[in-house]
């Protein structure tokens, strides 16, 4: 039975030696009665946003069902009403790398007692997810200390793991020691286009190609679950070599609201894989991709943020070789603080460029 939509917070797991109920357990906003703001930033201007549009990702692709204590499945949390199948699946066919770390934390941090919070994760994507067939969540808890707990979650597919992750929360400790990075100066976001807007504009282009033309009539058709802005995007035709650094700010399609740390969090791990890998990609575009995947994915989580409320990824790749590539970001809350950094290494198989073919 998939998880109802009455808001219940992330519900910590009765202690081992309880029976497993057959209940399922979700992980929802804070409470149903809870009403939208109208802002992120609460400022009671109303917004162009829909605010009574839940979040998608909250609601459905984030809602585990629990088969068993430890044990979870997305079967039917993840369906998509409109094509049955996983929410929203890259034009690769493989699952999202992002779908599959944001579901095996929250089965982690259902395991967990309420008054800890996630603040690291280290996943290694073993397999391709198959879109066709559901993902069960095994959950080992490895230790749990005064101040720490760690957890290491299989997501598994055909009796075969796709991704082990482990991951570690710590309950609310102060201290003195404290720095951050200063938060690049960038425009906000109520200067830029929506990755949509963007597209619609390029449409509009009588010079388009057909070429360009279908390939972004089939990206604004996708269903991602996530709104971005890019900063100083490049020109869709433009065939130059980029510096491998990209901006854009980010965030969760609809409305989630305060809810708790541990949902924002896997909102965040969901996000974080978004056009995340491609910064690698930026200064090789005479290249033509074969194949490319992302082998693992880690997270630091520094301070509270709201991931249904823009947040700059600042993203930056500081080498590639051996037909890998390696990506660092940073998510910053537009207030300047340093919510999260991430860390991915890929593979990229790609074709010779049109020169070194001839050699
Ligand atoms: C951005 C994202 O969200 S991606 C989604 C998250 N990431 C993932 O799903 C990756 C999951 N992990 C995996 O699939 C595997 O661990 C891999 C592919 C990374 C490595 O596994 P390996 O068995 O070593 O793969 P291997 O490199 O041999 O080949 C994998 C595929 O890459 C392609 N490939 C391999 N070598 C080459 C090459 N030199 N040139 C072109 N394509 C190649 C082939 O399609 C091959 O598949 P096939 O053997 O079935 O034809």
């Amino acid at each position: 039975m998939a998880a109802s939509s009455g808001g219940k917070k992330l519900l910590p797991e009765p202690s081992k030696g309880t029976s497993a109920a057959s209940a399922h357990s979700s992980i929802l906003r804070k409470s149903s009665s809870e009403k939208p703001v109208t802002e992120a930033t609460g400022s009671g201007s109303k917004s162009s946003r829909n605010e009574d549009l839940h979040s998608v990702l909250v609601t459905s692709v984030l809602n585990l069902e629990r088969l068993d204590l430890d044990l979870y499945s997305n079967e039917h949390s993840n369906r998509c009403t409109f094509t049955g199948t996983h929410h929203w699946v890259p034009r690769s066919r493989m699952l999202f790398g992002g779908q599959i770390v944001g579901q095996a934390l929250v089965a982690a941090a259902m395991s967990v007692s309420e008054n800890i919070y996630a603040h690291s994760l280290h996943c290694y994507f073993v397999r391709a997810g198959d879109p066709k067939v559901p993902v069960l969540y095994q959950v080992d808890r490895i230790r749990d200390g005064k101040s720490f707990s760690v957890r290491s979650v299989k997501a598994i597919q055909h009796g075969n793991p796709i991704l082990i992750c482990q991951s570690s929360f710590q309950r609310k400790m102060e201290s003195p020691i404290h720095h951050q990075f200063t938060m690049p100066v960038v425009p906000s976001p109520n200067e830029l286009l929506t990755q949509e807007e963007l597209i619609q504009k390029y449409l509009r282009d009588p010079a388009l190609t057909e070429k360009y033309k279908v390939g972004l009539t089939k990206l604004l058709a996708e269903e991602v679950p996530i709104e971005i802005k890019p900063i100083n995007p490049p020109e869709y035709y433009r065939r130059v070599a980029l510096e491998s650094k990209q901006h854009f700010w980010v965030r969760a399609r609809g409305y989630i609201g305060e809810g708790n740390m541990k949902l924002h969090c896997c909102v965040a791990a969901y996000i974080s894989d978004y056009s995340f890998l491609r910064t690698a990609l930026l200064p090789h575009f005479q290249y033509k991709v074969k194949f490319m995947a992302s082998l693992d994915h880690s997270m630091w989580f520094h301070a509270p943020f709201r991931s249904d409320e823009w947040m700059l990824y600042e993203c930056e790749s500081p080498w590639a070789g051996s037909c890998r590539g390696l990506v660092q970001g940073r998510l910053w809350k537009q207030d300047g603080v340093l919510a999260v950094s991430c860390a991915q290494e890929g593979v990229f198989y790609v074709k010779p460029s049109a020169a070194e073919s001839k050699l």
